[in-house]
């Protein structure tokens, strides 16, 4: 039988070590992490996220600032926002919430984003941190819960077969680089892939963030092997009852080693990994702060001038 492999669980334990971990930053004297979440427009799906970002954020004692514009805001005056937002101290994560409405240029917004604020992990320089496997950057959170999830039953990741299905810059590209830089043998998939079925038999490990409901069915997948499902949609069936699935067939899967389900899975583990995120923005400013007291602090040899 399948063993299900619920996020929503493992989020909550997330949550409550997060708790417990601000509370101690915060008696040993360092600012409440604070988290900024932009939302341009009224799309009812994002209203919902950012609402459960919120509740979480609270759970764990981190401060959250929502900032709900019109969706006609201009591009200028959301790049000013993120300009003050930068400059806040008591500001140490922000998320745009994607996607933008359609007159705005989602990636100079991202590019206007502190890096090291950055708690989504889409500007350059982190992805850039993230392709060259530094470890220093900030990881995208779906790509993050899924490798969180995945630690849950593999022990050893080296040599296994990993494939991905979907190419987008927010989970398929980076959850290929972090599989990598475990050292599977990755694969990525994507809408023009031929024969897919097959390359999909073929894996160890399945991450699947396609968006196309139980795209993904039970045949596809090798017996024992692990399958992390991404998808959110929402579908009505025959009786006119609208209803969440991922995008694997569920119920095909009994042979699978492991799933995770949809709802309760990947999602709630995205928004661990968010305020994961915002805590380690956190930790590293204050770490920054002290490495320039250290530095002051050592005399600086004056350079020599000539005129
Ligand atoms: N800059 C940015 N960063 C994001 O991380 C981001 C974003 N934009 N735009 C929208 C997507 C979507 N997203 C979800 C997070 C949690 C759940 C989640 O917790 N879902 C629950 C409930 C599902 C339901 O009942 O609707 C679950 O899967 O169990 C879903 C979706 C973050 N996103």
């Amino acid at each position: 039988m399948v063993r299900i492999l619920r996020g929503d669980t493992l989020a909550g334990q997330m949550s409550d070590d997060l708790a417990a971990e601000v509370a101690a930053l915060v008696a040993a004297g360092q600012d409440v992490p604070g988290l900024a979440v932009v939302l341009v427009g009224e799309d009812p799906a994002s209203r919902i996220y950012v609402g459960r970002k919120r509740k979480a954020a609270g759970m764990a004692g981190i401060r959250s600032a929502e900032y709900r514009l019109p969706a006609e805001t201009g591009e200028a005056a959301l790049l000013d926002l993120i300009a003050a937002l930068n400059a806040d101290p008591a500001i140490h994560g922000i998320l745009v919430q994607l996607p933008l409405p359609r007159h705005i240029d989602a990636a100079r917004v991202l590019d206007a984003i502190a890096p090291e604020k950055d708690v989504d992990g889409f500007h350059p320089v982190n992805v850039g941190r993230l392709s060259t496997g530094s470890g220093a950057g900030l990881v995208p959170c779906t790509p993050l819960g899924c490798m969180i999830l995945l630690e849950q039953v593999i022990d050893d990741f080296r040599g296994l077969k990993a494939v991905v299905i979907g190419k987008s810059n927010i989970v398929g590209k980076p959850v290929a680089l972090l599989l990598l830089e475990r050292e599977c043998t990755v694969t990525v998939t994507h809408i023009h892939t031929r024969g897919l079925p097959e390359i999909v038999r073929s894996a160890d490990i399945v991450v699947v963030a396609a968006g196309s409901p139980e795209l993904v069915k039970g045949d596809w997948i090798k017996p024992g092997a692990v399958v992390i499902d991404v998808g959110i949609n929402r579908v009505v069936d025959k009786d006119g009852i609208s209803r969440i699935v991922g995008d694997v067939a569920a119920q095909e899967c009994g042979h699978a080693g492991v799933l995770t389900p949809v709802p309760g899975g990947v999602g709630p583990m995205t928004i661990a990994c968010l305020l994961r995120n915002t805590v380690d923005a956190a930790r590293a400013k204050e770490k920054a702060a002290r490495m320039l007291l250290v530095g002051q602090a050592r005399a600086v040899p004056a350079p020599s001038l000539s005129v």
